[in-house]
């Protein structure tokens, strides 16, 4: 059984579980798994087959699962400098490790408190609430036997993660040589429905929604720290990539693909992509990104650099565990520091039952509460 009085600095936790979205790693696996990721989605067919070739591209394999090997890695190496003992576990939503077999493995080892950190750092239902429902479902086969999970807040405003993401903005510049004085930073993420972007996080609620507000202070205050270091100003968008859904439903935009048609149009001498919307360079950033949106870039004789994402930086790695030791420093009924950038909001430890509604099925449940009942 896991010594409670091992790491006082974690304590109530005994496990810390990542959770992540998964991906395939080998041509049979790509269309169970995007089977998993859509079902029940209404996601058309020839989207389906269209991201199989993504997939294809890359030899079937993705790189998110090796990212959150990687990651792991990492938070292993962050503990041990901080002497923290704390066993780490690692599942997935949509493909092996599958979540539900993981926390099957995290409870005949004696967990009993476990704090999950999620590869997921903003609010919507896609980002927040549906990790909570799968988390929902892999605990509560062992809730009688008082395992029970807490997630770390929502972190993409931590200072840790802005600073990982001026460091890559700032070396994406430096790439574009002279060119960097006439560029353009466009912060990235992934498209969402309209409608789930207007139900995100908790209520009361601006017209935009959750998620798009906190990538909007995000996108600030990098640019707030690549301003400071490199001592000029620059202008920034926020701009979309991945959307799937049918023509007929309204999705985030402007398409970067588009929004790099039209800063050429402007005149916009050159472009950084910046996607603050993903945690390290997987699928969705290196098709979609670095394959697409570069090509259409070189199209456009539009000079294009893409900043990396927060992978394993040392200040996200820190910021983890920061967060980590902050979430249980209020479970043990303390009132730590939650530090957020400028203009961030601070981020909640229990969603609230309205948070990143399911508009689908409002009564699945979810970590952190009970459900609403339906109106
Ligand atoms: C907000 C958000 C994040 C960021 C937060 C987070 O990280 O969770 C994210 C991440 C990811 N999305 C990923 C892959 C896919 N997302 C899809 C579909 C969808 N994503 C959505 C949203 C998000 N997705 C939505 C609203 C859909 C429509 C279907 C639905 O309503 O659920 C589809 C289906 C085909 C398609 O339609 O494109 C695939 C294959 C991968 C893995 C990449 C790899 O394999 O390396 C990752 C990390
Ligand atoms: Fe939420």
């Amino acid at each position: 059984m896991p010594d409670p009085a091992a790491s006082p600095a974690t304590a109530p936790y005994d496990a810390l579980l990542l959770v992540s979205f998964g991906g395939p790693e080998q041509p049979a696996d790509v269309m169970p798994f995007l089977e998993n990721v859509t079902r029940g989605r209404g996601i058309p067919r020839e989207r389906l087959a269209d991201v199989a070739h993504h997939y294809d591209d890359f030899g079937g394999r993705s790189p998110i699962n090796d990212q959150c090997r990687e990651l792991l890695a990492a938070l292993r190496a962050e503990l041990d400098a901080r002497e923290i003992d704390l066993p780490l576990y690692w599942g997935n939503r949509n493909w092996d490790p599958f979540l539900g077999p993981e926390v099957e493995r995290l409870a005949a080892g004696g967990h009993r408190r476990v704090v999950a950190v999620l590869t997921s750092a903003y609010p919507s239902y896609s980002s927040c609430r549906q990790y909570r429902e799968n988390l929902f479902d892999a605990f509560d086969p062992h809730a009688a036997a008082g395992v029970t999970v807490d997630k770390i807040r929502h972190y993409s405003d931590h200072p840790g993660f802005v600073a990982a993401s001026v460091d890559a903005t700032d070396a994406a510049l430096n790439e574009l040589g002279d060119l960097a004085d006439d560029a353009r930073l466009v912060f990235m993420t992934h498209s969402i429905p309209t409608a789930m972007a207007t139900t995100s996080g908790p209520t009361p609620r601006s017209a935009d929604g959750g998620y798009v507000d906190w990538h909007l202070a995000v996108a600030a205050a990098v640019t707030r720290g690549v301003e400071q270091r490199r001592g000029r100003s620059y202008a920034f968008d926020l701009a979309f990539c991945s959307r799937s859904g049918p023509p007929s439903q309204p999705w985030l935009e402007p398409d970067v693909n588009d929004h790099l048609a039209e800063l050429k149009q402007a005149g916009v001498g050159a472009v950084v992509l910046v996607p603050i919307g993903f945690v390290s360079d997987h699928m969705e950033v290196i098709y979609d990104l670095d394959t697409e949106a570069v090509e259409t870039a070189r199209e456009l004789g539009l000079p294009l650099a893409r900043a990396a994402t927060a992978g394993t930086h040392p200040a996200f790695v820190g910021a983890l565990v920061d967060l980590v030791l902050e979430r249980a420093a209020a479970a043990r009924g303390e009132e730590p520091e939650r530090p957020v950038v400028e203009g961030g909001a601070v981020g909640w430890y229990d969603c609230q039952p309205d948070c990143c509604t399911n508009l689908r099925d409002p009564t699945r449940r979810a970590l952190c509460q009970q459900v609403p009942q339906p109106a």
